[in-house]
């Protein structure tokens, strides 16, 4: 067994272990990397990356079904499968360089390619390598929480994982869960010519503001999507390619293939956590706002963290942790400013408070923005108007906004901006933006606040009309 001594150890090569291994790296810390599966984690392999490289192949498809409107007469599309995987797994290959062993063995990282666990407070083995680390970094993810649905355990159904090694388009696919994961690969799949049915036991997108929500769930329902809501799967079976779900409501439903994206568990099992006295909850592992574990040594970040799972969020942690573990310095890891976005078509997006968790927190003070896409004049030459952003402001500045529409995800970083700099809606109002660009969409909402106190204000019209009286 080889010893190893090292400042910082990180377990888990995904988008949080990446950007804390790199960091501490590069600014002069001995850094070791423990990763048992590929490099890059779920985001390249079986997440972000290929998720979002399907979606713009089904988009794709999509196009000839409304090019007509355009006066373009498109043939019906020709989805060619294996095509379509080839391009997912081409995009996963284009990016997988940053995430390499090379690449980090290459800026100083002594890379481990094994399962990581706690033999001691501050030790950890993977393969022959016993390493003793000043400090710690979980990095473990997550992955797919399966439901305890009788008789699921005997069918062949996918997860995230194992959705990228389908052989064949399905002809009918069952989706159980009506998260984002489970709303992008619908329609997705919908798009390239399956037909397919969510099965979801509360809300669709029931994490978002439901007018929002209702925009792209009524999107999806057009385009032929079947989503059955508040209707749980009592039991599940398979008869040779045939998946059948029993519903809670009585009812039934037969698929060619079943994907289950019912939401995520921490990857904590075999840690030997509890020998390095790190305790876990129901979501993931305890940590406090600097995202230490129970053992001060040790910090966990992105999804194993089991807060707000989003690559962008592993990132995030990866830099508060680094000011804490490499310098000693005081950080904490807030949520406000985050935001997140759903890659259907339209796009949901969301930073800070939601309409309801700013009016509990504000009451009456509280003012709500909002401008159709309706009126955006590039939305309409692209025959996109189905969309809207509402902002949520409080004495003058934005405190959250939720947009939905094209390129919602790209839109609401300006607000991501504006509330982490705590920025004053008059400034985005006064921001001169290009026309004819979605982005006016933003200054448009922002600017809506001005319009009662300067167009529909007697002193503002009675101090007009004195000052043109008086102007030579
Ligand atoms: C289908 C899908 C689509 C998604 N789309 C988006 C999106 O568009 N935008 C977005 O922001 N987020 C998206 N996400 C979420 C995103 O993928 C995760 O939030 C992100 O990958 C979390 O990064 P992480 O570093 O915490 O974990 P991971 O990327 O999961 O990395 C953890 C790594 O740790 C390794 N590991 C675990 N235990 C051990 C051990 N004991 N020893 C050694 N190695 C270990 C694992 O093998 C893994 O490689 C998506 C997720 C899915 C499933
Ligand atoms: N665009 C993005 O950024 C993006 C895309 C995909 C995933 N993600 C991340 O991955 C996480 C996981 O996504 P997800 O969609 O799997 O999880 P989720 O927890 O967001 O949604 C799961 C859905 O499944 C439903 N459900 C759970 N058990 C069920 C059952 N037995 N029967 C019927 N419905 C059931 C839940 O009510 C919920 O609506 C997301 O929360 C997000 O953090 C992000």
């Amino acid at each position: 067994m080889e010893t190893i001594r090292t400042d910082l150890l990180v377990i888990g090569a995904g988008s949080g272990g990446l950007s804390v291994a790199a960091g501490a790296v590069q600014m002069g810390a001995s850094v070791v990397l423990v990763e048992r599966g590929e490099m890059g984690g779920d985001c390249l392999n079986y997440g972000c990356v290929p998720s979002k490289a399907l979606i713009a192949a089904a988009a794709q498809a999509h196009v000839a079904q409304t090019s007509a409107a355009f006066g373009v007469d498109l043939d019906r599309p020709k989805v060619d499968w294996p095509r379509v995987r080839a391009h997912v797994q081409e995009t996963i290959a284009r990016i997988a360089p940053v995430d390499s062993q090379e690449r980090f063995e290459g800026l100083g990282v002594r890379v481990i390619r094994d399962h990581a666990r706690f033999v001691s407070d501050r030790e950890v083995e993977a393969g022959r390598c016993r390493i003793a680390a000043r400090r710690i970094v979980l990095a473990t993810g997550s992955a797919a929480a399966v439901p305890p649905v009788p008789g699921l355990a005997n069918v062949s159904f996918m997860t995230n994982e194992t959705l990228w090694d389908l052989q064949e388009l399905p002809s009918h696919l069952l989706i159980l869960g009506g998260g984002p994961i489970g709303m992008e690969m619908a329609q997705s799949f919908r798009r390239l010519g399956a037909q397919v049915t969510v099965v979801e036991g509360a809300k669709a997108l029931g994490r978002e503001d439901p007018e929002m929500a209702a925009i792209v769930l009524d999107r999806l329902r057009g385009e032929g999507v079947t989503i059955l809501e508040g209707e749980t799967v009592s039991s599940a079976s398979q008869q040779g390619s045939a998946i059948e779900l029993r519903l809670s409501g009585g009812g039934s439903l037969t698929g060619s293939h079943l994907l289950v994206a019912a939401g995520r568990r921490a990857n904590t099992e075999g840690l030997g956590l509890a020998v390095a006295g790190i305790e876990t909850t129901k979501t993931g592992l305890r940590v406090d706002a600097g995202l230490r574990t129970t053992n001060r040594r040790v910090y966990a970040i992105g999804d194993a963290a089991g807060g707000m799972q989003f690559t962008h969020v592993a990132g995030y942690h990866a830099g508060i942790i680094l000011r804490s573990a490499l310098f000693g310095l005081p950080a904490k890891a807030t949520t406000d400013h985050i935001p997140r976005a759903t890659y259907t078509r339209p796009e949901l997006a969301h930073v800070g408070l939601s309409e309801v968790e700013a009016r509990q927190r504000f009451g009456g003070k509280l003012e709500v923005l909002r401008a159709a896409l309706l009126h955006n004049d590039r939305a309409i030459a692209e025959r996109e108007t189905a969309g809207l952003a509402k902002v949520m402001v409080h004495r003058g500045r934005p405190v959250g906004a939720t947009i939905v529409g094209p390129q919602a995800g790209d839109l609401i970083s300006t607000w991501a901006l504006a509330i982490s700099a705590k920025t004053k809606i008059g400034q985005i109002a006064g921001m001169v933006a290009p026309y004819p660009t979605l982005g006016e969409l933003n200054k448009r909402v922002a600017g809506s606040y001005f319009t009662p106190r300067l167009f529909e204000n007697r002193t503002v019209k009675a101090v007009t009309r004195t000052v043109q009286r008086l102007l030579p």
